[in-house]
């Protein structure tokens, strides 16, 4: 039948996400047109057509359509079209494989192939997803025109055709564009879901990841969609082309509004449906639910359109460009042509601001509790408040994520700094009534408020910078926050430099730290909801979503059954244990008021220069990544060995019954160079020790979910520790003891670490930008700056 022709099946739908919002959705622009994938075999043709003339038969040229002829295409017509594409010799060659294969009508024709390449090279895309692979004809003329750095994430469920796939992206010398091939196995009559069969599978000198996903519903392609947006990909992809199940097209549509980029593009295909949407009479599953979902984008307000001229194509495939602006709320940030790096609703401005925030609360949090005893004479208030504190936190870190869910980003942020002032608070009235119940309330109350400030930090650091800048804003915000600490000793410094011979600081220094932490609790109401942030590149920053409290709290608990997560405990566990010992009993004991503060400013600022140090080494110091843990954890090793001598060299010579004479920076000499240098290192230590664990979680890795996971981990047991720490601290444990569970503590977790090296970092990359063992993005940031700092 002539119309079978005409009103073809495999028309497209093309969407361009651009700023505007446009509603109108028009109808088919390119009427005249015909798409031959059904026809792409003669056979094929024949059968559906008795006309085999060399003329293209019209269909209809009435007034209806503007008096336009309406053609058809006949075998030679198509034949011409076919010699008028540049098909490259590698895709001519798959094509001619596959057409021997059971299925090969699937495959999109050369055309169709060729128009795919050119919106991947106009739009100039570099990340691209195709739901529906086959033997691989549209993804390698997509992957071809792909630049170098370009990805595409390839969906299939087909084992078998994906090994023609595979053979021809090797072919072609594109495997290395294929971030990630997912292959979605049906086993038992049941799709499993992704246990990694393969992984890393080297192919000469590219990396190409296969996952094979195992154990899915029938979610499948769309299981991986959602993995995409869980990792933190949202609106990172420029390009997606949608050839699988119509059934799934609605589900897949709005999964990929969510991944692709405002002004990038969405193809679907199968539209029309060998012209079925259009005849009343059919009624079959796939047609309506084709229907329905055309009906949907007509209505779809986030959906424009543009029209594309078809001058330069050869064919003519029923084509809707569609463009559509984000939702209602997106369409108040508009970003011009060129944004502006320094805009306020730029990443850059809002990961500084984030930096800000967390300068005011807990970086002022730190130099207050680097006072020793919180600035106090007598610890025990700070040391109790502490305990509530890392009790408190250690739950409320792991379901800070969903409470942040729940309440949403400003709420989250608002509440979560309150209670840093709050605790400031109860130390000022502390100072005042000697009662410590307040401070112990505070200090719980800081737990919860700290979990969920981390979690919206946690959420910005991981879905706002682009894959390839997270490491430097990572920088940047650790840069900021930590100056926090360093102006944090200088105001006990500066308020109680005339007061040498108090012991614990005026009512003024807790009022300047509550002025900081209520202006932090007051900028974090200038942090915009991720749907506001706009990159230079014009991607919207998407919010992460964290799980459910149960699915949180449950997967968190099975990590403590995962053997690589069990050999980081040690090291976890010591991460924050030694800050009682260190802030009390070094330089609350040793030093007085004002020097407490100034030796602050050089303990925080160490911190800066150790993470860069051990960051420098952990990310590029050699090509192998498995070379540069082990020289990370060797130098902390020695390092810290050192440290820790030094140490108990000092510690040798005053107890809690012979407390040593307070030191004064100015007054003291030479008898202050030394402790105070011992603490400088102690600062150094704690980061680049810090430091060393994040990178060994973050190889663990790749995906935001598992990595959110894995430091929620971290923390539990961080501050489980820490806990104790502090009330190993308020019994008055001896000294000597104190530190010499410290020092084994950190000095355990060493060889742990190198055993965890040997067995579970592998050497995938040589670009030093080492990527997880899960996944290998090849554009992933250096690991060390991948951290997610939740102190
Ligand atoms: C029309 S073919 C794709 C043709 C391909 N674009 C080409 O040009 O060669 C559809 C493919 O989608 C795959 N598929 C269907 N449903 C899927 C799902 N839920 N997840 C992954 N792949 C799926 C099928 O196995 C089939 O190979």
């Amino acid at each position: 039948m002539a119309s079978s022709l005409v009103v073809n099946r495999f028309a497209f739908f093309v969407f361009r996400r651009t700023e505007k919002t446009v509603s109108k959705f028009q109808s088919c622009s390119f009427l005249s047109a015909a798409s031959f994938r059904g026809c792409k075999s003669n056979y094929c043709f024949a059968r559906n057509c008795s006309v085999s003339s060399a003329n293209a038969f019209i269909v209809a040229d009435d007034d209806k359509y503007g008096n336009k002829q309406i053609i058809s295409v006949t075998p030679r017509l198509y034949d011409y079209i076919l010699c008028n594409v540049r098909e490259p010799e590698i895709l001519r060659q798959l094509r001619e494989e596959t057409a021997g294969m059971r299925g090969c009508q699937m495959q999109v024709s050369p055309d169709q192939a060729q128009l795919l390449a050119m919106l991947v090279q106009l739009l100039g895309a570099k990340r691209c997803i195709e739901v529906g692979v086959y033997t691989g004809y549209s993804s390698l003329a997509i992957a071809l025109v792909l630049p170098e750095s370009g990805c595409l994430v390839a969906c299939e469920r087909d084992d078998r055709s994906l090994e023609v796939a595979k053979k021809y992206y090797k072919l072609a010398g594109v495997s290395h564009k294929f971030q990630q091939l997912l292959s979605i196995l049906e086993i038992n009559g049941e799709y499993l879901l992704n246990a990694i069969i393969e992984m890393e599978e080297a192919i000469e000198d590219c990396t190409l990841l296969i996952y094979r996903i195992v154990n899915i519903k029938h979610g499948l392609a769309a299981d991986v969609l959602k993995s995409l947006i869980l990792s933190g990909e949202s609106s990172s992809y420029d390009f997606a082309f949608v050839d699988a199940e119509k059934k799934m097209y609605q589900e897949y549509f709005e999964l990929l509004l969510q991944l692709v980029r405002v002004g990038g593009v969405i193809v679907i295909d199968n539209v029309l449906w060998h012209g079925k949407v259009a005849d009343p009479t059919v009624n079959d599953a796939k047609t309506l639910s084709i229907r329905v979902f055309n009906k949907n984008l007509m209505e779809d307000k986030r959906v424009g359109d543009k029209q594309m001229s078809d001058s330069h194509i050869l064919i003519k495939p029923r084509i809707h460009i569609m463009g559509f602006g984000g939702d209602e709320e997106a369409s108040s940030t508009q970003v011009s042509e060129k944004p502006y790096r320094f805009r306020y609703n730029s990443p850059l401005v809002q990961v500084s601001l984030i930096g800000l925030v967390c300068f005011c609360c807990p970086g002022m949090f730190n130099a207050l509790a680097g006072m020793g005893g919180g600035g106090q004479v007598d610890p025990t208030a700070a040391n109790n408040a502490n305990t509530a504190l890392y009790t408190a936190f250690s739950v409320f870190g792991i379901l800070g994520g969903s409470i942040y869910n729940i309440f949403g980003p400003r709420l989250t942020l608002a509440a979560g700094c309150s209670t840093y002032v709050l605790y400031a608070g109860s130390f000022l009235y502390y100072n005042h009534y000697q009662d410590q119940t307040f401070a112990i309330v505070a200090g719980a109350v800081l737990g919860i408020g700290a979990g969920l400030l981390w979690a919206r930090q946690g959420a910005m650091m991981t879905s706002y910078p682009t894959p390839n800048r997270k490491g430097t804003y990572m920088s940047l915000f650790w840069s900021i926050f930590n100056m926090g600490g360093v102006i944090g000793g200088l105001i006990p410094f500066i308020l109680n430099y005339h007061r040498t011979k108090a012991e614990t600081v005026n009512d003024k220094t807790y009022v300047t730290f509550m002025c900081f932490m209520s202006a932090g609790a007051v900028l974090s109401l200038t942090i915009l909801p991720p749907s506001h942030v706009v990159r230079n590149d014009g991607t919207r920053c998407a919010n992460i979503k964290y799980s459910n409290v149960s699915t949180e709290a449950m997967e968190i608990l099975k990590l403590f059954l995962n053997w690589k997560l069990l050999l980081i405990v040690p090291a976890a566990w010591a991460s924050n244990f030694f800050y009682s010992y260190q802030f009390n009993n070094v330089n609350g004991l040793m030093f007085n008021l004002r020097t407490r503060g100034l030796n602050n400013v050089f303990y925080w600022g160490a911190q800066m220069l150790g993470s860069i140090g051990i960051g420098y080494v952990l990310d590029f110091s050699f090509e192998s990544r498995r070379k540069r843990g082990l020289v990370g954890i060797g130098i902390v090793a020695l390092f810290g060995t050192a440290i820790w001598g030094g140490g108990l060299a000092n510690q040798l010579h005053y107890s809690h019954d012979h407390p040593p004479r307070r030191l004064d920076f100015k007054t003291s000499g030479n008898d202050f160079a030394g402790p105070f240098v011992l603490y400088f290192c102690y600062g150094l230590l704690d980061a680049v020790f810090r430091s060393l664990v994040y990178w060994m979680i973050a190889v663990l890795a790749n995906d935001s979910e598992t990595l959110s996971r894995y430091t929620g981990f971290y923390k539990g047991v961080q501050s489980a520790g820490s806990a104790i720490a502090w009330q190993v601290d308020t019994h008055k444990v001896p000294l000597l003891s104190q530190l010499i569970v410290n020092w084994p503590l950190t000095t355990v977790s060493y060889p742990l670490l190198v055993v965890l090296v040997m067995l579970a970092v592998k050497d995938d990359d040589n670009s030093g930008k080492g990527a997880g063992n899960d996944s290998a993005p090849t554009s992933d940031p250096p690991i060390a700056a991948k951290m997610v700092y939740n102190e």
